[in-house]
């Protein structure tokens, strides 16, 4: 710790120490080196400062006694003045840096380590006894300036003491004690006694403050063993003469010759702002008395700084006690002590410029010589003296001690109380320590328990950590993924869409082209029946024509009237069959695109049947239907020409039969009715026949079975309807074949309305007839 410091004589040697922060506060300092202590108002605004040696919070008081008091005692050993002197803000550390006798303490912590005077003490006597030549002295004196005024601590009625000028102009305390310690202990006894008188108060800033400058003195005298045991020996001598009655006595002069070196140890008041300290009263006026003389001090050196004429030490009591220290004879260490919070960072920046300008005053300390020459009965006279105040001291310590013992004994029977009532106390105690010991046992297996779930828990945590790493990563990649396949997935779905667009606008072609073909083949049936009628109808015409001939022919004078008539059907017969021939070849031709178009269109279900299984019923229903169609035609045909033979009376009613067979003959056919279901209100079925008024008109229906038919007049088992009443004509598909296919005709007006279902091949021609002629099948 001292190697990186070298003392310099000729100048104030400066040391810094901040002490460890309080609490959590911020702080403001920060050690840039072993020297150098930066420190920070604001965190823009920092200042640097160099000194001798700097401590930091960690440096304890060894380290601080190295380096600022073991110096001083050697040259104080060696007949120098030395001064130790702390200054600071209040609270920064002083006291405990010089005064810390760590008497009662326990603890181990910096607050019981011994401050700088233990240790000074300590090492002084050592430091003596390994002087073989050298015969010491150590006399210690005690005293404290309060409020500019000097009061002894180690006389406590020696007080307000005056301060006189010295032959070497020096002040002196006037009337101060001074007692001399053979041993450390004694010597450290009597300190410990002096730092109880010192005035301490409780303030905002510090609960034990200083309200006094503490001032210790140690004088070190060193004779040479030679001349004091020359000088014991006259002494020895003079005894005897004086014993033996003689008179006059030995006229030898005993001289001493010796060095003197006197420690002065200062533990200044701090300084403080009143308005942190929040001093009132007493308070007050110590703090003003306090700042008032650390001032002077700080004038003082600055003037000492800048070399001034004038000094201002009368200015105070303090400045006036330090001038034979200041003035330069004695050695000076200057042990700065700093807060380091942010708080006190504005005193702490004036403490330290403080210091800071200390380093710049001039010291030379002197060796102080001493002569002492004495006559045997001069000594004689100074030894009665000595006696006489040996006597006294003892007489006053023998009070004090009596008075001590007394207020001892009195604390000891207080304590004996309350001893006993603790003793109580501690078997209660005990038996919760054994409680407690139990629980803490508990607490500790617990302890340990929770230890091992903690590094089991840990250890899991790492396994899940890289787990959830590699999940992470998994989970990264399927983010891709699914944004990858969401983005195909769009474009699918587009491409759906449009396909699904296609698809629907397929299945409307393929509607439509079945609509249409469903249309070709009904006009294709419709122009097949047509033709196959036709050729019948001419063939058979032809034949009853030639009939015809032949009967006119054989009854020609009869019917001559009836000749041009027919010539005239001859000749419409012929045009017919001409007619015929060309509708027929036209028709044949019509019959062949049809064909061809039918099966282009039967080729495209074909490639479509895959895609459109649903409509291959409807095809099949078609084609179903073709050949109920073709049934129901045959059946019209049969019909048809039972109706003609049976009407066929004379040539002309055949004639007109004829004319119109091509055209009505289905009508006719319908006109006989056909079978239907007529549902009543009672939702029953009812079996009826339907047919198409005479006139074309109406809907007429009639029970099954009827009597007198539709011809009778009055028949009350007929209705008839408008067909412009017929409120509406449903095909619906009861079921997947084309047999089940139902027509429903729902007659009437809205109020009541009569549904009739055709579930017949007949219906289902009926109503392809009723749409040909305009009527509207939904
Ligand atoms: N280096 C340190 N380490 C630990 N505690 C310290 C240190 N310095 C000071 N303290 C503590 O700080 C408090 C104030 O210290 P101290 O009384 O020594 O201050 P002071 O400067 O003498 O104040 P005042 O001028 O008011 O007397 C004390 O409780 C002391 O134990």
């Amino acid at each position: 710790m001292t190697e990186d410091y070298e003392s310099d004589n000729s100048r104030v040697n400066v040391f810094v120490r901040v002490r460890p922060a309080k609490g959590k506060e911020e702080k403001a300092t920060r050690q840039a080196s072993v020297k150098s202590l930066r420190i920070s108002v604001t965190k823009k605004s920092e200042k640097t400062f160099v000194y001798d040696r700097l401590f930091g919070e960690k440096d304890g008081q060894q380290a601080v006694y190295d380096v600022v008091g073991r110096p001083v005692i050697q040259d104080v050993l060696k007949g120098c003045n030395g001064c130790i002197m702390a200054y600071g803000q209040t609270g920064a550390g002083k006291t405990h840096s010089l005064l810390n006798m760590a008497n009662g303490g326990s603890g181990t912590g910096e607050v019981n380590q011994p401050g700088l005077v233990p240790r000074i003490v300590t090492d002084l006597y050592i430091s003596m006894a390994a002087d073989f030549m050298g015969m010491f002295t150590v006399s210690v004196a005690m005293c404290q300036i309060y409020n500019e005024q000097i009061d002894d601590l180690l006389k406590p009625k020696n007080t307000n003491l005056r301060l006189t000028m010295t032959n070497d102009k020096s002040w002196e305390v006037d009337g101060l004690s001074w007692y001399k310690c053979k041993t450390p202990e004694y010597l450290l006894s009597v300190i410990s006694n002096g730092r109880k008188r010192l005035v301490y108060a409780e303030t905002e800033m510090n609960k034990h403050s200083s309200r006094s400058h503490a001032v210790l003195m140690i004088k070190v005298q060193r004779h040479n063993r030679s001349d004091v045991e020359r000088k014991e020996q006259i002494e020895k001598e003079a005894a005897e003469q004086e014993s033996d009655g003689e008179e006059g006595g030995s006229k030898a002069e005993v001289v001493l010759r010796g060095r003197q070196g006197i420690l002065s140890i200062i533990d200044l008041a701090g300084s403080e702002r009143v308005k942190k300290s929040k001093s009132s009263g007493i308070q007050f006026t110590e703090a003003k008395k306090i700042n008032n003389s650390l001032l002077v001090l700080g004038q003082c050196i600055q003037a000492l700084a800048f070399k001034k004429g004038h000094i201002p030490y009368r200015d105070s009591a303090l400045t006036k006690f330090l001038e034979p220290s200041l003035r330069g004879t004695a050695r000076v260490n200057l042990l700065v002590c700093v807060a380091p919070e942010r708080t006190h960072a504005n005193e702490s920046i004036s403490t330290l410029e403080f210091a800071h300008r200390a380093m710049s005053v001039a010291t030379n300390p002197t060796v102080n010589e001493m002569t002492v020459c004495t006559s045997p009965k001069e000594l004689i006279a100074d030894l009665a003296t000595a006696a006489s105040v040996v006597q006294l001291e003892q007489t006053e310590a023998l009070q004090r001690i009596t008075g001590e013992n007394m207020r001892m004994e009195e604390e000891l029977k207080t304590l004996k109380g309350e001893n006993e009532a603790a003793a109580k106390g501690n078997q209660q105690k005990a038996t919760e320590i054994k409680d407690l010991k139990a629980k803490h046992a508990d607490l500790t297996a617990k302890f340990q328990d929770l230890e091992r779930d903690t590094i089991r828990i840990t250890t899991e945590a790492l396994v899940k950590e890289q787990d959830l790493r590699s999940e992470r990563s998994k989970l990264d990649a399927e983010r891709d993924l699914s944004a990858r396949l969401t983005r195909e997935n769009g474009t699918l779905k587009r491409q759906l869409s449009e396909a699904l667009a296609t698809i629907s606008r397929l299945q409307g072609d393929l509607a439509s082209q079945q609509t249409q073909l469903r249309e070709h083949i009904e006009r294709i049936q419709w122009i097949e029946e047509s033709i196959g009628s036709h050729e019948t109808g001419a063939a058979e015409i032809e034949g009853k024509m030639q009939c015809m001939v032949d009967i006119l022919d054989q009854t020609s004078t009869k019917i001559e009237g009836l000749e041009g008539a027919l010539t005239e059907a001859r000749a419409k017969a012929h045009v017919l069959g001409e007619r015929c021939h060309s509708d027929k070849s036209q028709w044949t031709s019509e019959k062949g695109v049809l064909h061809a178009l039918v099966n282009s269109m039967q080729k495209k279900l074909a490639q479509r049947e895959e895609e459109q299984r649903d409509f291959e019923s409807r095809a099949c229903a078609a084609a179903m239907a073709e050949r109920i169609l073709w049934n129901v035609l045959r059946e019209c045909k049969e019909r048809e020409i039972e109706a003609e033979k049976a009407q066929v009376k004379v040539g002309v009613e055949v004639s007109a039969k004829t004319k119109a067979a091509h055209i009505d003959s289905l009508d006719e056919w319908l006109k006989c009715g056909i079978p239907v279901i007529k549902w009543g209100r009672n939702n029953k079925p009812y079996p009826r026949l339907v047919r198409v008024s005479a006139d074309g008109k109406s809907l007429e229906w009639m029970k099954m079975g009827g009597k007198g038919g539709w011809g009778s007049q009055g028949d009350r088992g007929v209705r008839s309807f408008p067909l412009k009443d017929i409120s509406s004509i449903n095909t619906s598909e009861a079921g997947k074949s084309a047999r089940e296919v139902l027509y429903t005709v729902e007659v009437g007006l809205p109020e009541r309305v009569v549904r009739m279902d055709l579930a017949s091949p007949k219906g289902f021609l009926w109503f392809h007839t009723l749409k040909s002629r305009g009527l509207n099948i939904r």
